[in-house]
């Protein structure tokens, strides 16, 4: 089977995170961990969620790929999806848009990027304030020019990812299963 790593990407608060973790429990794919230097959110965990890092440690790590989010540092190593891809041939990894474009033109097929809708902001925002996160952070987050990208499928995406409009989480869920299904069940290269 050949390797591929599923690209889960879009706004803020659109549900990454949880279509990542439906990844991992129902398909058995490999979570890649990325590196931030933002502040740990009160429910997460160095090595779990992200590897929190300082400025210093961020920047000896070797990256695919890295972005300012926010304010924040993000990035991607090549070491995390090698070793991803050595537990299991189907990886998954949560990215903004710009991280979703640079995985796609590096890694071509082997990327499979899924860009999640949610068109209404007002729920975005709830979601973020429902998940616990600070006020200060979302009202950062929301005027960051990163959050206001993200809201809409990047051009040089269209034609290359899938776009699923996440409001009701078990219709996503469905619509994730049938992408996924094309890839398990390709015949052998
Ligand atoms: N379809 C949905 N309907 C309602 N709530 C949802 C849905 N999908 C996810 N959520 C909830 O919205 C909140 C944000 O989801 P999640 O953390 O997965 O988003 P994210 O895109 O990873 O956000 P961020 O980029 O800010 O880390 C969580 O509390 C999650 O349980
Ligand atoms: N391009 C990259 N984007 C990343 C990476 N790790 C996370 N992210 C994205 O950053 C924003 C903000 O994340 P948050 O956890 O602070 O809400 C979000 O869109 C993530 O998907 C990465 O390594 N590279």
């Amino acid at each position: 089977m050949t390797n591929r790593v599923f690209v889960i990407t879009g706004a803020a608060g659109s549900g990454k995170t949880t279509v990542r973790n439906y990844l991992h429990d129902k398909f058995h794919m490999t979570k890649v961990i990325t590196h931030t230097t933002r502040n740990p959110r009160d429910h997460e965990k160095d090595g779990v969620d992200y590897y929190f890092e300082t400025k210093e440690s961020f920047s000896k790590n070797h990256y695919l790929e890295s972005v300012t989010y926010a304010g924040n540092f993000y990035g991607s190593s090549y070491e995390g999806l090698e070793e991803a891809w050595k537990k299991s041939p189907f990886a998954c990894i949560v990215l903004d848009t710009a991280g979703a474009i640079t995985y796609k033109e590096k890694l071509g097929d082997q990327a499979v990027i899924i860009y999640l809708k949610v068109g209404d902001t007002t729920e975005l925002r709830k979601r973020m304030e429902c998940r616990g996160d600070n006020s200060a952070m979302v009202a950062k987050r929301i005027q960051s020019k990163e959050y206001l990208r993200d809201l809409e499928m990047p051009v040089a995406l269209e034609g290359k990812a899938y776009e699923i409009v996440n409001t009701d989480l078990q219709k996503t869920q469905r619509k994730i299963d049938k992408v996924v299904t094309q890839y398990l069940t390709e015949p052998m290269g």
